[in-house]
């Protein structure tokens, strides 16, 4: 499965500010917005584009648009942070959307919500979740997907364990990953370290 860590300097210093307990909500969310740019960016780097002939104001010359607008899916709560900063990055892309809660204990995802197309066959699609922890949650959403027909998915995730990145990989499921980066591991309560502590209840408070 191909892994690729956007580790520019931008990034980083995003991250770093996300990561610190001390940023409070607001300063978080904006944070956040400004990394999932950074992350769609180097995620479309290889999306296929039509030529078009424009005129500029000077002459006539080839013009590029994105061959096959992506579906961005986000996973509530905390993937919402990513949602309009990646819509408005990419404006053709449609959106559908997964809710879904961890519970505390078993650490297996609960789903609360599903509204996606009925058929994803030739559409790639970004799912948008700032983490990737065991990867049940993950792996849920491109079953959901792959249920679908999709088969060119890309989880777009700020920070990654590596357990779930392997079970991504072991799940067999047509994905790759991007992150800002593969942290150390999971704790016994299934939270990244270092991580960032619970993104959903850093953007939004604790429920
Ligand atoms: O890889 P996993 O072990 O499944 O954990 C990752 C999930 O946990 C968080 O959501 P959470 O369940 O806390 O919901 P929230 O976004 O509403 O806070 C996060 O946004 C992921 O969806
Ligand atoms: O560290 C973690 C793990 C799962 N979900 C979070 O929001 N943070
Ligand atoms: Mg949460």
């Amino acid at each position: 499965m191909d892994v690729l860590v956007v580790n520019h300097p931008l990034a980083r210093a995003r991250l770093t500010t996300m990561r610190d307990a001390r940023t409070d909500s607001a300063a978080f969310r904006a944070a956040l917005h400004e990394l999932t740019v950074m992350l769609i960016y180097e995620a479309m780097r290889e999306a296929p584009v039509r030529v078009e002939r424009i005129h500029t104001p000077v002459a006539r010359t080839d013009g590029y648009r994105l061959a096959n607008p992506p579906l961005l899916v986000p996973v509530l709560r905390a993937g919402l942070g990513m949602a309009d900063q990646a819509h408005k990055l990419i404006p053709d892309a449609q959106m559908g959307f997964v809710g879904l809660a961890r519970d505390e204990k078993t650490l297996q995802p609960t789903p609360y919500m599903e509204s996606l197309p009925d058929s994803l066959a030739d559409r790639p699609v970004l799912v948008l979740d700032p983490m990737l922890a065991t990867g049940g949650s993950m792996v849920h959403t491109i079953q959901l997907l792959a249920e679908r027909g999709a088969t060119d998915v890309t989880a777009v995730c700020t920070l990654a364990a590596p357990e779930g990145v392997r079970r991504l990989e072991e799940s067999g499921l047509p994905v790759r990953v991007v992150t800002a980066s593969v942290d150390e591991r999971l704790n016994e309560s299934g939270f990244i370290v270092p991580g960032l502590g619970d993104a959903g209840d850093r953007q939004y408070g604790a429920v």
